[in-house]
This record gives structure tokens, C-alpha cells and sequence, in this order.
């Protein structure tokens, strides 16, 4: 595989459904469960529904089915700050009666989700707001950027203490969101997996570091470009002992497409899943392709070398169908990866771009 990918803003490819779907249609009785069921994003509306107009009802968020992913953090944090919160048929339905107050909020994990919407609530709030045990995903300090060009007084976003002073004072502001680390580090695997060499354009080695680690322990090449960065692998791959971890560790998000990368390594790799429960359905369809891999709890030992085949799959989630492809690039013969829709909330036109760097890869339906 070899070219050159330009990837997009975090914001529009992680968060496509909220920024496409006007909120009356989340907080819907009309909208499908199943809608609702793929999109995680749903319940970063409720703080900015809340602020604006004092009640909010959205669906409770679902995203990929990767475990359970309760929402608890966001519900006590937001009835902490001053919210009436209750979960009716499946919405979330709150109110501010009183406004919303600035508090001390220590999230008993650093959750990404959660971090963003107590950080939102907070702009709202009368006072000062403190979050300990923040999230210090780049996301979050995208996220707090762009409020401070809106108006919003936030320090310390990108680590565990994040101050924000309410009663913002909003206004228009312009704001690119950083490229997405996950579909870079998808990308890197595409050239790793194949043995060739992809630029990619915008892509950011500062938010990558444990990535390129990884790929570096595996023996592929990451080197920085005018453009972004350049990776490239012309020897054989070596099995690497993998755990996710929240940000700067190994993003959970990468882990599917790496396992993919390991079960074409040389000799035996570990892979460590620590921050969801049920984030291994890609396992059963890779060895369906031939993949030699070993459940054991939250740990996954794959022998690499194993010559892979093509076979029909199904996608299970987002970075399960992208482990798919990834893993059919380099199988013998035809691969079929069936409900290849989930897909689309994380890659813009993944078929294409693999096509443009020579994969010989269609889309059957749309
Ligand atoms: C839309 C979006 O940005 N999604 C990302 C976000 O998801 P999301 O924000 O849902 O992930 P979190 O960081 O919140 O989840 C981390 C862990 O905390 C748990 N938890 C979370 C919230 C809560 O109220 N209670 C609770 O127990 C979850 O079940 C999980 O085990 O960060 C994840 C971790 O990097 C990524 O995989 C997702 O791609
Ligand atoms: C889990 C993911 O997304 P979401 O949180 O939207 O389900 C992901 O991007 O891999």
C-alpha cells in the first residue's frame, strides 16, 4: 500500500451524528432505539441543552457495544452542579430550576465523555468549577479550545485539573478541530499490515506518542513530514505486548486494528484491554480468517504468522469492521466484511482512500 491520506478533524469524523442531527430529533419519542442505539455523542447535547434552555430530554446515549457504558459520571456531576435529573423510558430528562451552580467535581475515572460534558455545564455555571481526575485526551483540550474562542475561561484542560470560571459570555468563533489520532493511527496500520508506506497528511506525532511506540516495537518506521507524518515498514513485523489505557497510554480505539497488525507478526503478541469490558468481537472474526488467538479474560495472546484467509465477517462495531478490512487487505483470496456500516461513524470514505493507495477494496451496498 502506498500514498498519501489526508485526514479530517476529530470533531467531524468522531462526533459526526451530533453535528448532523438537530437535537429535537434526539430527544425525540419518534427517534429509532437503533439510531440512538450507534451514537455515543447523544449525551454531550444534554449540558449545552441544559445551559440553553434550562431542561433538556435526550436518549440515553448507546455508541459501539463494547461493554456496558453507563453515563452515572455525567448524571451525578450535572446533579452536583444543580440539576434535577431522571431517567424516563429510556431519556434522560433534566432540568435547572435554580441555574446551575459552580462545585468541585472528582470523577471516580477519568472519563472522556464525562469530562466534556461537566466542562460544558460548567461554562454555564455561576462561579468556578473544579474537575479532578480529568480526562487528558486531546480531545477534551480541542473541546475546552474551542469554548475559549467562544468566550469560555478554562485552564488546565489536558490534565487531571481543569478550572473552568462560568457565566460565559458567549460569541461567535471560527474553530478547526484537531485530525482525528484514530483514524491516523488506523491508517498507519494499513502500511504497517502491508508492508508499505503512507504520508499522512495532518497527522499530529504529539498526540500519537504511545502509537508510534507501538508500531516502532513491531518494526515499522514513523517519521515526521512537512505535511505530517510518513510510515513505513520494509522488514518483518515483531509481536508487541499492547495495553489500553487511558490517554497518553495506548488508546483503546487502536486496539482492534493492532490486533489485526499482530496476528501478521513474526512470534506472539499480548493484547491488554483495560478500559472496556467487552471490546474483543473482532477476536472470534479474525481467526474465522485464520488469525491463532487466545481469550483469556481481558487478554488476548495472538501467534502471529498464521497465513490468513479470505472468508465472509461480520462487523461488530467501529474499530471491529476497520480490523476487519485491515486483516482482508493482506488474507489470500476474496473477504466479505457484512454490516459494514459502522464504519461510517468514524471513517469518511475509508474504501476509497484504501483504493487511491492501491487496495483492491469495493463497497457493495451503501
Ligand atoms: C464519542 C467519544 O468521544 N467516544 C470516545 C470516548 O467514549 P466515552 O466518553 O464513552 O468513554 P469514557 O472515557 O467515558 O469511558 C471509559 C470507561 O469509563 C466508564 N464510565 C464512563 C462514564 C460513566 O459515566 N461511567 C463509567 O463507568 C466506561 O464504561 C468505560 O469503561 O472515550 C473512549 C475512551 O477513550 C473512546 O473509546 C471513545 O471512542
Ligand atoms: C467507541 C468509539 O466510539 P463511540 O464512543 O462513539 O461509541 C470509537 O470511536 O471507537
Amino acid at each position: 500500500m502506498l500514498g498519501v491520506i489526508a485526514l479530517h478533524g476529530a470533531q467531524i469524523t468522531r462526533t459526526a451524528h451530533s453535528t448532523t442531527i438537530d437535537p429535537s430529533a434526539i430527544v425525540s419519542k419518534e427517534t429509532s432505539y437503533d439510531t440512538v442505539r450507534r451514537m455515543r455523542a447523544t449525551v454531550l447535547v444534554l449540558a449545552p441543552l441544559l445551559a440553553r434552555f434550562g431542561h433538556a430530554r435526550v436518549s440515553l446515549p448507546g455508541g459501539c457495544a463494547i461493554g456496558a457504558r453507563p453515563v452515572d459520571m455525567h448524571i451525578k456531576a450535572l446533579a452536583a452542579l444543580g440539576a434535577d435529573i431522571a431517567i424516563e423510558n429510556g431519556l434522560i430528562v433534566a432540568q435547572t430550576p435554580n441555574g446551575l451552580k459552580g462545585t468541585r467535581i472528582v470523577l471516580s475515572s477519568p472519563s472522556v465523555g464525562a469530562t466534556e460534558t461537566v466542562m460544558m455545564a460548567a461554562c454555564a455555571a455561576k462561579g468556578e468549577t473544579e474537575i479532578l481526575n480529568a480526562a487528558r485526551e486531546p480531545e477534551v483540550a480541542d473541546l475546552a479550545a474551542c469554548l475559549s474562542a467562544m468566550g469560555a475561561r478554562i485552564e488546565g484542560a489536558g490534565t487531571h485539573r481543569i478550572l473552568i470560571d462560568g457565566d460565559t459570555q458567549w460569541r461567535p468563533a471560527k474553530h478547526h478541530g484537531i485530525p482525528d489520532r484514530i483514524e491516523a493511527g488506523t491508517y498507519a496500520v494499513a502500511a504497517a499490515i502491508t508492508g508499505g508506506q503512507l504520508e499522512l497528511i495532518h497527522a499530529r506525532l504529539e498526540n500519537l506518542a504511545s502509537v508510534v511506540q507501538a508500531l516502532e516495537a513491531m518494526g515499522v518506521s514513523v517519521w515526521p513530514s512537512d505535511r505530517g507524518l510518513v510510515v513505513s515498514r520494509d522488514g518483518p513485523l515483531k509481536g508487541a505486548d499492547i495495553t489500553t489505557e487511558p490517554y497518553p497510554g495506548f488508546p483503546t480505539d487502536l486496539q482492534a486494528q493492532f490486533m489485526a497488525l499482530a496476528c501478521c507478526a513474526e512470534g506472539a503478541s499480548l493484547v491488554r484491554e483495560t478500559v472496556f469490558e467487552n471490546r474483543f468481537m473482532h477476536v472470534p472474526e479474525l481467526i474465522r480468517l485464520g488469525a491463532n488467538i487466545t481469550l483469556q479474560g481481558t487478554t488476548a495472546l495472538v501467534r502471529g504468522g498464521a497465513p490468513l484467509k479470505g472468508a465472509q465477517v461480520m462487523a461488530t462495531d467501529l474499530r471491529a469492521s476497520v480490523s476487519l478490512v485491515l486483516a482482508a487487505l493482506v488474507s489470500q483470496g476474496e473477504t466479505i466484511v457484512n454490516r459494514v456500516y459502522h464504519l461510517d461513524r468514524g471513517y469518511e470514505q475509508l474504501d476509497r482512500k484504501l483504493r487511491l493507495c492501491g487496495a483492491d477494496i469495493e463497497r457493495l451496498t451503501s
